[in-house]
């Protein structure tokens, strides 16, 4: 059976033209660890790219070019309005048509900045409207309160390990994901201090569709030693 699994690179407020620039030294390694995974373990790598808004642009041309599965474009939040005099906002309608196809919403940096879950289901439904796969981040909380799940994929993050040194135990990430899936049908993917060194036992979490990653996603070399220990 071919499992799919994301890696979501959320750079968060980080990047810049040059980096982006730099991405195509490191593409020709990404698609053949992309191709060997596939070939060797029935796994296909799902690379998402989510960039600050202003270089959605740039990515999605370096995306155009390379005509593959390779990489996807994402971007962090969107507005929950669809259209109107909202200064400052970003609409899921501007974000589909510069090529995003994933937005995450509801990241814990985000709530620190008064977003809420009624906000974060409206911004929800207004991207689905737009066809935009939406991830939902929940934490810890969200889990006990049983807050409404209705991203297409639910991004545990515990507030605890989000740009910590050590990512959340195995257990408890198995544990979580199982839940979630027992109760909605939903991708499940973990973030909170993945890297190249720990992302060999999250794969090994057989119901995990995937991580989410920030700081590693932030230095090229590190992202392809993670790629490559992905399977
Ligand atoms: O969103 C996150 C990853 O994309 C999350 O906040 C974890 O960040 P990290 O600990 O720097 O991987």
């Amino acid at each position: 059976m071919i499992r799919d699994f994301f890696v979501i690179a959320n750079w968060k407020m980080s990047g810049s033209l040059l980096f982006i620039q730099q991405m195509n030294t490191f593409i020709a390694s990404w698609q053949e660890i992309k191709d060997v995974a596939f070939r060797k373990n029935s796994v296909r790598i799902k690379i998402v790219i989510c960039p600050p808004h202003p270089y959605i642009s740039s990515l999605h041309d370096v995306i155009t070019s390379l005509d593959s599965d390779l990489l996807y474009l994402g971007a962090q939040d969107c507005s929950k309005y669809e259209n109107g005099s909202y200064t400052g906002e970003v609409s899921a309608k501007a974000l589909k048509e510069f090529g995003c196809s994933y937005v995450i919403l509801g990241h814990q940096e985000r709530r620190q900045m008064h977003e809420n879950h009624d906000i974060i289901t409206q911004k929800i439904e207004v991207a689905k409207k737009y066809d935009i796969v939406t991830i939902q981040c929940v934490n810890d909380h969200d889990i006990q309160d049983k807050v409404a799940l209705s991203g297409d994929i639910i991004a545990y993050e515990p507030a605890q390990h989000i740009g910590a040194t050590e990512c959340e135990s195995m257990d408890k990430i198995s544990s979580i994901t199982q839940l979630v899936k027992s109760t909605e049908k939903r991708k499940v993917i973990y973030g909170g201090a993945v890297n190249s060194d720990n992302v060999h036992l999250l794969y090994q979490i057989t119901e995990l569709d995937g991580i989410l990653v920030g700081r590693s996603s932030l230095d090229y070399t590190e992202f392809t030693r993670l790629l490559y220990n992905v399977a």
